[in-house]
């Protein structure tokens, strides 16, 4: 009986003759997340590769090692593009938009939208819309669900609420999702199964250790290529109406300018199809990543009563503080929310242990070393694990695995950032994330107003762990079903 192949490895995996340790991958392809957090904290720099090569297969590196996510992400940046093969899984949904370019495709947008997130005008724009949104759609629709003792699916409503914004920020368009009569009239409920539907394909065709399975399923229309192809095709036909409907706009001299379509449309340069790349791209940074940062917030707060007060006190203490008017307000001002640091440590701890693009790939374009000596052939996938970095004692101490929003706090209470190649969930170096400043104004909107007025209590079953979906973004297995209250007088 020959157990020669039975090598000691590194990750602790069992390598078969000739398959190696491909078992493993196919066996946890469902839960890649979770099982690979889990191998990673047993190597002993944290990075684990794979090379399927010899099957015709994929080979790559998994890292949770800061050190060679630095590397990635900035000081070997120019050796680590999306690349060919995230490009082409992606290219049907997203194109050639910022997400999935590279070289000077990719620079040109960055450049463009950069300058676009700096202005102080978009600033502006956001906290408009995000507090129209909240105050006409989402807390009378929290009142409605108390009133009428109705549960409600909180990561429904907030990728509706998202949905709703980012649009309006994108294309300056209200679908009114977040309404009972947007959802039925609108195409909303149609285009937001088509966005889930397509994202969640996506993630499969990467998670497949066969990387051309894919493509012959879409050559022979089979399930789920088939949804796929629908799926885009109701994408792509909502937001060429909402393209071609702007540059008509434009033509007849009615073309609004706060949005990002008329920002980049009107140097005249980009074709309708780069423009529907630009809103594609847009709409799934702005819906997917913000919904499901504050579905899991949400969650975790459900079972930590005593982070939620300290937010309610929190709230209440920056409202004494400011005066008169912004006092009543319905909605906080941009200055009350900068000045929440508990409420901006609890929301950045809870992105840290769920973190809404749970893994980001890259793939090398000539042989490397990683700093921890871990080798890189030519066209490796290089693939870092945010969710799995979260886990590990080596960065955040032995309590890494528990929600701590005091993690982030000094002495005074102030909120004291990471390095961004320990925490990189809004990832890091040049390709950093662009909307992260948007992102906490939303999300940080969103909370204050909601838990002023209201508290939230778990339906079903609420000391299990809901499961992860696994998408482009990190989504919760049948939602989030919650039960409305009214915050009682006796609470304030
Ligand atoms: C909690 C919210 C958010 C999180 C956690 C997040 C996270 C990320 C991550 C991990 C990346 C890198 C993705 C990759 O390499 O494929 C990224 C890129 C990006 N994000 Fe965000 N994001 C958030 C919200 C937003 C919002 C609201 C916007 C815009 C409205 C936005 C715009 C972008 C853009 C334009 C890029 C592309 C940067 C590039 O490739 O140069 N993000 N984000």
């Amino acid at each position: 009986w020959d157990t020669s192949w039975k090598q000691s490895r590194a990750d602790g995996l069992k390598a078969y003759p000739i398959v190696g340790t491909l078992p493993h991958f196919v066996k946890n392809q469902h839960r890649l997340i979770e099982w690979s957090a889990g191998v990673l904290a047993r190597c002993p720099t944290y990075t684990m590769s794979f090379n399927f090569r010899g099957l015709g297969l994929a080979a790559g590196v998994m890292t949770a090692n800061p050190a060679n996510v630095e590397h990635v992400a900035r000081t070997n940046f120019q050796n680590y593009p999306k690349g060919e093969f995230v490009v082409s899984v992606i290219e049907d949904l997203l194109g050639h938009g910022i997400f999935n370019s590279d070289g000077d495709q990719w620079l040109s947008q960055r450049k463009a939208a950069s300058y676009e997130f700096s202005k102080r005008s978009m600033r502006n724009f956001v906290v408009r819309t995000v507090r129209f949104e909240i105050v006409e759609r989402l807390l009378p629709l929290l009142s409605r669900a108390e009133r009428d003792g109705r549960t409600l699916d909180v990561q429904h409503v907030l990728e509706l609420f998202a949905f709703d914004n980012i649009s309006r920020v994108v294309f300056d368009e209200d679908p009114a999702c977040l309404t009972e009569e947007g959802m039925a009239v609108n195409g909303c409920a149609a285009f937001m199964r088509a966005l889930s539907d397509a994202q969640s394909i996506v993630m499969a065709r990467f998670m497949s250790p066969v990387k051309w399975a894919w493509r012959v399923q879409k050559l022979l229309d089979m399930e789920p290529e088939r949804r796929m192809r629908d799926a885009v095709a109701t994408i792509h036909g909502y937001v060429d109406r909402v393209v071609r409907e702007r540059s008509e706009r434009g033509a007849s001299g009615l073309a609004r300018k706060d949005d990002f379509l008329s920002r980049f449309a009107s140097s005249g340069e980009l074709s309708d199809e780069s423009l529907r790349d630009v809103v594609t791209n847009f709409i799934v940074a702005g819906r997917d990543t913000t919904s499901s940062a504050l579905t899991w917030f949400f969650w975790i707060l459900s079972g930590r009563p005593d982070a939620e007060d300290k937010i309610v006190r929190e709230i209440r203490a920056v409202r004494a503080s400011s005066s008169g008017i912004i006092a009543d307000a319905a909605v906080l001002g941009y200055e009350e929310l900068r000045e929440m640091q508990y409420l901006h440590a609890a929301i950045s701890e809870s992105m840290r242990l769920y973190p809404p693009v749970a893994m980001d790939t890259h793939c090398s374009l000539r042989e490397d070393t990683l700093p921890d000596g871990t080798f890189v052939g030519e066209g490796w996938q290089v693939t870092y694990s945010a969710y799995a970095m979260a886990r590990l004692e080596e960065i955040w101490g032995p309590d890494c695995e528990e929600f701590r929003p005091e993690r982030w706090l000094d002495e005074e209470g102030v909120f004291r950032p990471v390095s961004m190649f320990k925490y990189t969930v809004f990832h890091a170096g040049p390709r950093m994330c662009l909307g992260k400043e948007l992102a906490y104004i939303q999300m940080k909107s969103i909370v204050a107003c909601v838990l002023e007025r209201f508290s939230f209590r778990l339906v079903g079953d609420q000391k299990k762990k809901p499961g992860l979906v696994f998408s482009l973004t990190l989504r919760m297995e049948g939602g989030l079903h919650m039960q409305v209250k009214k915050r009682g007088a006796l609470n304030r």
